[in-house]
């Protein structure tokens, strides 16, 4: 059936942002992290969406703001325990996007075993880009996607090294939590993920499909 409204602005839909960590070895290594045999997931609120032309903003209780670059996928039709087999069939396109991390707040997380609210799911610590549809990427588990601060490259990485598939992640987590239209699942992050400061400029891609570009501030 066609829908009423438009996923090409599927931020503005205030639906929800589901996020998988630890899904590439190699970043799960860097952070010292066991490799997880499970998804790790965790929740981003609506009101985390930034897009380009406005900044992310360093919480003001941090000191060290990581970027994580991520693919990002666009629920096209809701389902409860979608088979893998269907998965990709819910799919309606992809956003490149970061997954911006307040890692000083999330070690302390970690160490006293809180969620990772703070950490994760401040205003702008989720920058999308456009919406790139379905038909546009042909093999979402193969895609390279790299992120530059200041001009330097820190990552890079492919999303054929992804632990966990588009196909398992869509029909685990439906399991567990009911799919909308307009939901985004981020998919984890490569390894290279590094502080940025006040005035960095963030810029990141998917080969050959997207870019984007974003200026880290404070609030005053
Ligand atoms: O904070 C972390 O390292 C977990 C995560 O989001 C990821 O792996 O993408
Ligand atoms: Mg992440």
């Amino acid at each position: 059936m066609a829908s009423s409204r438009n996923l090409n602005r599927f931020w503005e839909w205030g639906r929800k942002i589901i996020c998988v960590g630890r899904n590439y070895t190699d970043h799960a290594k860097e952070l010292k992290n066991a490799v997880p045999t499970e998804p790790v997931l965790f929740l981003k609120p609506p009101s985390a969406y930034v897009t380009e032309g406005s900044s992310i903003m360093v919480p003001f209780y941090s000191h060290n703001l990581h970027h994580e670059v991520e693919l990002g996928v666009v629920i096209g039709k809701g389902g409860t325990a979608i088979p893998q087999n269907a998965a990709m069939d819910h799919v309606a396109g992809y956003a490149l996007c970061l997954d911006m991390t307040a890692r000083d707040v999330q070690d302390e997380c970690k160490t006293k075993g809180l969620p990772w609210t703070l950490a994760k799911a401040f205003n702008t610590s989720c920058p999308v880009s456009e919406f790139i549809p379905k038909e546009k990427i042909a093999d979402p588990g193969n895609v390279k996607v790299w992120l530059k601060v200041n001009g330097q490259l820190r990552q890079e990485g492919n999303t054929s090294q992804m632990i966990f598939s588009i196909p398992f992640l869509i029909s685990y987590i439906s399991e567990i939590i009911t799919l909308e239209e307009g939901d985004l699942i981020l998919t984890g992050t490569p390894k290279g993920v590094s502080s940025v400061q006040v005035h960095d400029e963030l810029q990141a891609g998917i080969e050959g499909i997207v870019s984007m570009k974003f200026r880290v501030d404070r609030p005053q």
